[in-house]
């Protein structure tokens, strides 16, 4: 006899990472971000989309309290990550951006070698007993970075001599090298040229696996090639959230229409 497949175990789990409530930000008097809601799934890769001013970089700068370091930023509303408010006083910043890793538009190296680049992290949050701990976490790192075969033979280089696109993959690697549940990244192809891009995005598609990533683009066919989730933004309000397949063919707000399309942007 046939049995019926149990629809539980067929049904992929991806579970909320992070919850934002009512989130709006202001710098000085100037509101950059209106009443935010959305939920960010966990091994899912969610895209911030939207004209060019619209609040998509505040907003990911809201997920590991770096508007903090931006004086005149006030950000009101509730973030959750797994429940807990990151935004409690008995958080510590430093330690929920371990938790909550970035990776900027331009990549950034420390002037240091690459070894050091990626033993920084977990140095100074003491996540190693010993130098062979450290090594390990730093070829792990730089293993999921795509990097590792490239740099293994030089890691006592400086960071700062590599290509731009390797650079950017050092920096990857830095920011995983803390184990980070999250991994933000703001423009990160936007310095790099198509081959090191398309490294870069299949990276984040394999980065998928381990982490929630969220990334903030200005090209439309990449948020399409690596999102499963799309968030559009438009003068600081969250427009629309859903698909990425939902939003580029089949879009509920006309303006999210207009932007896919490029009457507005
Ligand atoms: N440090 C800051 N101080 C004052 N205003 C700021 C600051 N950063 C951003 N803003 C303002 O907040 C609004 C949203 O900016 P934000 O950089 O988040 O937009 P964005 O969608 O990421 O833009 P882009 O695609 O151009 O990077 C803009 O009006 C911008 O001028």
């Amino acid at each position: 006899m046939y049995d019926a497949p149990n629809l539980e175990t067929r049904v992929t789990q991806t579970n909320t990472k992070i919850t934002a409530r009512g989130v709006q930000v202001f710098y000085g008097e100037k509101q950059a971000l209106q009443d935010v809601n959305v939920d960010i799934l966990d091994n899912t890769v969610t895209a911030f989309i939207g004209p060019s001013g619209c609040g998509k970089s505040t907003f990911l700068r809201c997920l590991n309290r770096m508007n903090d370091t931006i004086a005149s930023a006030r950000v009101e509303g509730e973030i959750l990550l797994d429940g807990e408010n990151i935004y409690d006083k008995r958080v510590d910043p430093v330690q929920l951006r371990a938790k909550v890793g970035m990776v900027f538009q331009k990549p950034n190296p420390f002037p240091k070698s690459i070894y050091d680049n990626v033993a920084y992290g977990p140095k100074i949050h003491g996540l190693t007993r010993s130098k062979a701990e450290l090594d390990q976490i730093v070829e792990e790192s730089l293993r999921k970075a795509a990097l590792w075969k490239e740099v293994k033979d030089r890691l006592t280089e400086a960071g700062t001599g590599l290509s731009g696109g390797q650079q950017q993959r050092l920096c990857i690697a830095r920011a995983i090298a803390t184990a980070p549940e999250v991994l933000l990244m703001d423009e990160p192809c936007s310095a790099l040229d198509p081959i090191a891009t398309a490294q870069v995005e299949e990276l984040i598609d394999e980065l998928r696996a381990s982490f929630s990533v969220v990334i903030v683009t200005h090209s439309m066919q990449q948020a399409a090639r690596v999102s499963q989730k799309t968030a559009f933004f438009h003068l600081g309000n969250l427009v629309e959230y859903g698909d990425t397949s939902h939003i580029f063919t089949n879009p509920s707000d006309p303006r999210t229409e207009s932007y896919i399309t490029g009457r507005i942007g």
